[in-house]
């Protein structure tokens, strides 16, 4: 079954103002849809990163792919490697941590890994779940991802927005409404919150007005390196028995490890430990207790397995990180939850922010109490809706963005900003 084409669709879709350590998502968020066509007539979905210096990436190595087996993941991953030869240049994306080059090439790989296996499962007529082990749980629970919030985007200053759906989050009373506002109309049944944007003293008083109004519910924070590891002490201590993890309080692993030493809860990260080669040092100094993974940037499903198992090896947790995304990546995050036994957190998923412009067609990704059913159809389960993709990929045409910058659009509401890690 060899691989005839591949179209790489990049869309823009709508996006809240959400608040993070590095400023505020811009009105659009950016995405590729990945489309793997075969000699056998079967087709595959991915879905990645929309950023232009990924996207170049992605369409450098796309001729080395054409005429492989769609079973050959091991070589394709040796073609991408090769064809993006000595990486050079950034391939971050948002506040996903460390650059590096073999990063780099787990992070172009993914999608086309996803693809392949979507046109497996198909061939054989199973669900990807099924080509990664079988489902150890069919149920995939996600937490609430909360984030600090204007009311909307700003038309030219901040204070001049419309509100939006959400309306704002900006104190802990905001925090609780929104919580309130994505249970009821999901069902999660544990929440994370996106901090490192107030000083950590609202924020632990945030975490501890979500305590009171959702009592038993697993709570989460996540600064994204925003604290020196004293803060990060100081935090954890006043945290302690109220968070199921604390993730990613303070930059590096040395940071993480300064920390962890004295945090009464494990620390979580999807920051310091974001491709195999960090998994030794951090291992070595004890500095995280739980790794997000992300198939995205840990090399697709099949590598992702494999991180699950280094970390049962060395009794480290497993929790999975989000971006802002469509269905296509929610569906290969489900299919992954479902065979991943150690994978005992709720997921993280930005999907409720975004769901709105999904290209997948409407009816199997949807929440109840909080969960995911696993798509049962073969391959990822999921079809796409052309028409929603011609749409976005007209967005992305005229959005005018060509990568994410929470940054650069904070400064033009708050010319002063700086973002700064850590910064408290
Ligand atoms: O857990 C995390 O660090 C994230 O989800 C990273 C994201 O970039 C998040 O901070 C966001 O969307 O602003
Ligand atoms: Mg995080």
């Amino acid at each position: 079954m060899r691989i005839t084409e591949i179209v790489l669709t990049p869309v823009a879709f709508r996006d809240p103002p959400l608040l993070n350590s590095a400023g505020v998502h811009e009105p659009w968020a950016l995405r590729t849809i990945v489309e793997v066509h075969t000699d056998e007539g079967v087709s595959g979905l991915g879905e990645t990163y929309g950023d232009i210096a990924h996207i170049e990436r992605l369409r450098a190595v796309v001729p080395s792919l054409i005429g492989l087996d769609a079973f050959a993941l091991g070589p394709m991953h040796q073609r991408v490697a090769a064809a993006l030869g000595g990486v050079t240049g950034s391939d971050t994306h948002g506040l996903t941590g460390n650059f590096s080059a073999p990063g780099t090439v787990d992070r172009v790989y993914s999608p086309f890994e996803v693809a392949c296996l979507d046109i497996q499962g198909k061939a054989i007529g199973r669900p990807v779940v099924d080509l990664l082990g079988g489902a150890v749980r069919t149920e995939i629970p996600y937490s609430a991802y909360l984030f600090y919030k204007w009311a909307g985007h700003p038309t030219a200053k901040l204070g001049d927005e419309e509100p939006d759906e959400w309306g704002a989050a900006l104190d802990p009373a905001g925090v609780v409404a929104q919580a309130k506002h994505l249970i009821d109309q999901y069902g999660f049944k544990s929440i994370k919150l996106k901090g490192g944007v107030f000083a950590p003293e609202q924020e632990i008083e945030a975490i501890k007005a979500l305590r009171g109004a959702f009592p038993g519910t697993p709570l989460r924070l996540d600064p994204n390196a925003a604290w020196t590891p004293e803060t990060g002490i100081r935090v954890a201590r006043e945290l302690d028995g109220i968070v199921e993890y604390l993730e990613d309080p303070s930059p590096e692993i040395e940071g993480m490890a300064e920390v962890a030493k004295a945090a009464p809860m494990p620390l979580a990260t999807n920051m310091c430990v974001v491709s195999f080669e960090h998994l030794a040092p951090s291992v070595e100094q004890n500095a995280v207790q739980v790794i997000l993974s992300d198939h995205h940037y840990w090399g697709g499903l099949t590598r992702s397995a494999k991180l699950a198992a280094i970390c049962e090896t060395f009794g480290i947790g497993l929790s999975m990180h989000s971006n802002s995304h469509l269905g296509i990546s929610l569906a290969a995050m489900t299919h992954l939850a479902a065979a991943t036994p150690n994978l005992t957190y709720a997921c993280d998923t930005h999907y409720p922010w975004n769901a709105a412009d999904d290209v997948v067609k409407a009816g199997v990704l949807s929440f109840k109490d909080g969960s995911l059913t696993v798509p049962a159809g073969p391959g990822l389960g999921i079809e796409l809706d052309r028409d929603v993709l011609a749409r976005l990929a007209e967005n992305y045409r005229t959005c005018g963005l060509l990568k994410r910058d929470d940054t650069g659009y904070m400064q033009r509401f708050d010319p002063e900003y700086e973002k700064r890690r850590p910064r408290w």
